[in-house]
């Protein structure tokens, strides 16, 4: 595939989790608005200008499941589909194999985080472009303590702290070279910031909202759908 000069962007959408705290529903499947968590996941990607590819990462039992999602949802820039690993780190990685040459970002996102915005996923690029790597995240808003045996060990000053969420978007060839350290130094992390963090260099906060939820049990679903009815409503 070639790449136009815009089109800089593979997608690492990561999908391969076991989905336990939803209580043995396949989360990535479950409908959502008129497709369902990930057909919402794809169309966002699918429409922001720079993306060039999208490369899911999935568990073999759903990848038909998640192509006709892709057919049905009109996602011309699928290009992949793969399995996953035993960790979130690990699924990234399987992802990572089926890059196409010419892209120089990779972002990475959370395929059960389904109401991130297409403008969103554009600065978070965009931000990365300029500082190396650049995560959307959101402000903490309740008083956050450190406990230890039950005991309050810290209350560490809110205004620095964010709730990390997903695209996570790097250049290339500092995401790989992160990569390659952790492997070296078998760290397995939850989020690809860390990666980045291991070796020493920023990672931008570009500032998103609170609807970019990450579907993890039961009741995220039908908050889900509040969010979108209200989101169309305000459109
Ligand atoms: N081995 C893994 C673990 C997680 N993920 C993906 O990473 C994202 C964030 O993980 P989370 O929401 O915690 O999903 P699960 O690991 O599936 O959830 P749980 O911890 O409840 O099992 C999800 O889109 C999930 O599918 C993945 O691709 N491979
Ligand atoms: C990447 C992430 O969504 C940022 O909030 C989160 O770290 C995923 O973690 P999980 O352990 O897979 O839930």
């Amino acid at each position: 595939m070639t790449m136009s000069q815009t089109q800089d962007t593979s997608v690492i959408l990561v999908c391969a989790g076991n989905a336990t705290r939803m209580q043995g529903k396949n989360k990535i499947l479950l409908p959502l608005g008129d497709t369902n968590v990930i057909g919402m996941s794809m169309r966002a990607f699918e429409a922001c200008p720079r993306v060039a590819e999208i490369i899911v990462v999935a568990r073999p039992a759903d990848h038909d499941a998640i192509r006709e999602t892709a057919e049905q949802c009109g996602i011309t820039k699928f290009h992949a589909i793969v399995a996953g690993g035993s960790t979130r780190q690990e699924s990234v990685m399987c992802g990572l194999r089926a890059l196409s040459k010419g892209t120089t970002m990779i972002a990475v996102h959370d395929g059960a985080r389904p109401l991130v915005k297409t403008e969103q996923i554009a600065q978070v690029i965009q931000d990365a472009s300029v500082f190396g790597g650049a995560t959307l995240g959101v402000p903490v808003k309740d008083t956050i303590k450190v406990v230890n045996d039950r005991l309050i060990v810290d209350t560490p000053y809110r205004p620095h702290l964010y709730i990390t969420q997903t695209p996570q978007v790097f250049k290339r060839q500092l995401y790989f070279e992160a990569v390659t350290f952790a492997e070296e130094h078998a760290l397995d992390f939850t989020d690809d910031c860390q990666l980045i963090e291991a070796i020493n260099c920023k990672v931008y906060m570009t500032e998103g909202d609170y609807i970019n939820i990450k579907i993890t049990t039961p009741e995220d679903i039908a908050i889900a759908e509040i969010l979108l009815a209200r989101q169309k409503e305000e459109a």
